[in-house]
């Protein structure tokens, strides 16, 4: 590479770090931007990357992995390898629930495809879960699936951009926890994708995203997307098996929790098979007592965390047990976590345990200001002053006040840099204080041990609830001694405490909670509420109608 083209490839990814953080070179005086003519060159470097897979060691890597598969993800590999070989424009949808190896599949599949010299393109609904593909993107940055979405939006991609020609030259298109996804999204990249493959052949206008071939995965027991104050009949028909494209998928089921496998050290095979069974029934709503049209589910007495005045306290000594005493051990957090349902449930907890902790406490104010307060007619902005704004509070933004001692464990909330293990989700213990960037320490997903520094960013909420769009400036992390149901979606844990102030309220919710650990050892549930609340069962919530259409 010659100087000047060392020098557009630095100030790219420069530029590229600086939007996703909603800056660009142009805002700083006298810093150079890219050199317009290497551009379109380097545009390219993503089909290069694409290409340039080692297909010596993805061959070796596919030969030893391939002979593991069991019968039903054979099943499922010969379907899709025949269908990108004899090039049929497939959609399938790999439905399993959790630890049935449908990341194991994505993996053997990618390494014979990417092999034989093709291109695949492995995105998730998340980027924690995209951590787990080879090569994984989020799909909203894959595709630039535009945040808002109605039913005649398109990706943003040129057709005449690098990213098309990736996608023009995708012999197969992975997408995990798509049940995550608002199947508006799905129905943007089919027109998004039938218009670029248009120019391959006229037929695939026709077709089902473009003829390609196309294989979502994921677990319909587990919370759908999140529509804020969506009713339940919005919430399943967001589903992507409520859209128009569902009349073409083909549904392939796992079945078999290769997972299991891997807890044996510390329950016998049958224990960890009725564990398994409990956890299906409850996500199908399978069992329990049905009482005024609710669900509810008796929860084994060895599950429960008794209760005394203080329920917080409780489940801290159960979840963390002699937490000042481990609180320096760097492994003591990384496995284990308490769940609640609500944001101020989640609050209350860490600042419970932060309060505990040793060592000095500095705590960080967020900015916030309202966005182009003048465009709201429909609104009166007068009293949206700054106090009202730094009092907003949910799940996905930090809080107005983040109160850290070195040591602690924080969640991140957005993703900074997936390349680098830094995704929404992502676990992580600070271990320094800076006055305007925190050093922490990854401890989950990939890139565990790195040392990263995290600075404030400027975060605009999309929530629809919200009538005006305002900004905070904040560390884009929260701690995570606790964190809600929904954001651990996607994570196992050893240790898993389940903080039931009040019952799920939301499909799937139950499931996923009960979910998260290896095996039964590392379940403790804590139930207790304001009125009247029954030691031993508590209310399941399973919209069943969503099983009906798979
Ligand atoms: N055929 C197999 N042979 C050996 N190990 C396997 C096989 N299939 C899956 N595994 C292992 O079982 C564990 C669970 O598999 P995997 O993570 O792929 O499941 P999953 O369905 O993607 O789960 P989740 O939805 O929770 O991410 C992993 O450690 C994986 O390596």
């Amino acid at each position: 590479m010659s100087q000047g083209e060392l020098q557009t490839f630095c100030l790219l990814e420069i530029e590229k770090l600086l939007q996703s953080n909603g800056k660009s070179l142009r805002n700083y005086a006298g810093m150079p931007v890219p050199n317009n003519c290497l551009v379109s060159q380097f545009s390219n470097l993503m089909l290069l990357r694409e290409l340039q897979y080692d297909t010596v060691s993805l061959a070796l890597e596919h030969d030893a992995n391939v002979l593991k598969l069991n019968e039903e993800q054979k099943v499922v590999y010969d379907k899709i390898i025949d269908c990108v070989s004899n090039k049929r424009h497939r959609f399938f949808f790999v439905y399993g629930f959790g630890g049935t190896g449908k990341t194991f599949l994505y993996r053997v599949l990618s390494a014979r495809l990417r092999s034989e010299k093709r291109v695949v393109i492995n995105v998730a609904s998340s980027g924690i879960a995209s951590l787990l593909l080879p090569g994984g993107k989020t799909a909203h940055s894959m595709f630039n699936i535009p945040v808002e979405l109605t039913e005649d939006t398109v990706c943003r991609i040129k057709k005449d951009s690098a990213k098309a020609e990736v996608v023009r030259l995708a012999d197969l298109i992975i997408w995990d926890e798509a049940l995550m996804t608002n199947k508006l999204a799905f129905e943007a990249l089919d027109r998004t994708l039938r218009d670029i493959m248009v120019s391959v052949s006229d037929r695939n206008k026709d077709l089902p995203f473009g003829g390609k071939v196309v294989v979502l995965g994921g677990d319909f027991r587990q919370v759908l997307t999140v529509i804020p104050k969506g009713s339940r009949a919005e919430i399943v028909m967001a589903s992507i098996n409520s859209s128009v494209l569902w009349k073409y998928c083909e549904v392939l089921c796992l079945m078999k929790n290769m997972r299991l496998t891997m807890g044996l050290e510390q329950s016998t095979p049958q224990e960890l098979r009725s564990f398994s069974d409990w956890i299906l029934q409850i996500g199908e709503g399978r069992c329990g007592t049905v009482v005024n049209d609710k669900l509810f589910v008796d929860i084994p007495s060895d599950l429960i965390i008794p209760v005394s005045e203080n329920p917080v306290e409780d489940i801290v000594n159960t979840i963390y047990p002699n937490l000042v005493q481990n609180f320096r051990d760097p492994s003591f957090f990384q496995d284990r976590a308490i769940l609640a349902l609500t944001v101020d449930n989640v609050e209350e907890i860490n600042n419970y345990i932060v309060d505990l902790l040793p060592g000095e406490e500095k705590n960080y104010l967020s900015a916030d200001l309202i966005c182009g307060s003048d465009v709201y007619s429909d609104v009166d902005v007068d009293w949206i002053n700054v106090e009202f704004l730094n009092q907003i509070r949910y799940s996905g933004l930090p809080n107005r006040s983040l109160k850290l001692k070195i040591g602690v464990p924080i969640i991140l909330l957005r993703n900074i840099d997936p390349a680098g293990g830094l995704c929404n989700g992502t676990r992580l213990v600070v271990r320094d204080l800076g006055r305007n960037v925190i050093g922490a320490d990854i401890v989950s997903s990939s890139n565990v041990g790195d040392k990263v520094f995290i600075s404030r960013m400027n975060m605009i909420p999309s929530d629809t609830v919200i009538p005006f769009k305002f900004q905070r400036r904040q560390f884009p992390i929260s701690l995570s001694f606790a964190m809600t149901i929904n954001k651990s979606q996607g994570q196992i844990l050893s240790t898993v405490g389940l903080f039931l102030r009040r019952p799920v309220f939301c499909h799937g919710q139950l499931y996923v909670a009960v979910s998260r650990v290896r095996n039964r050892n590392g379940l403790k549930i804590l139930l207790c509420g304001d009125g009247l609340v029954d030691p031993i069962r508590t209310e399941n919530v399973v919209f069943t109608e969503v099983f009906d259409k798979i």
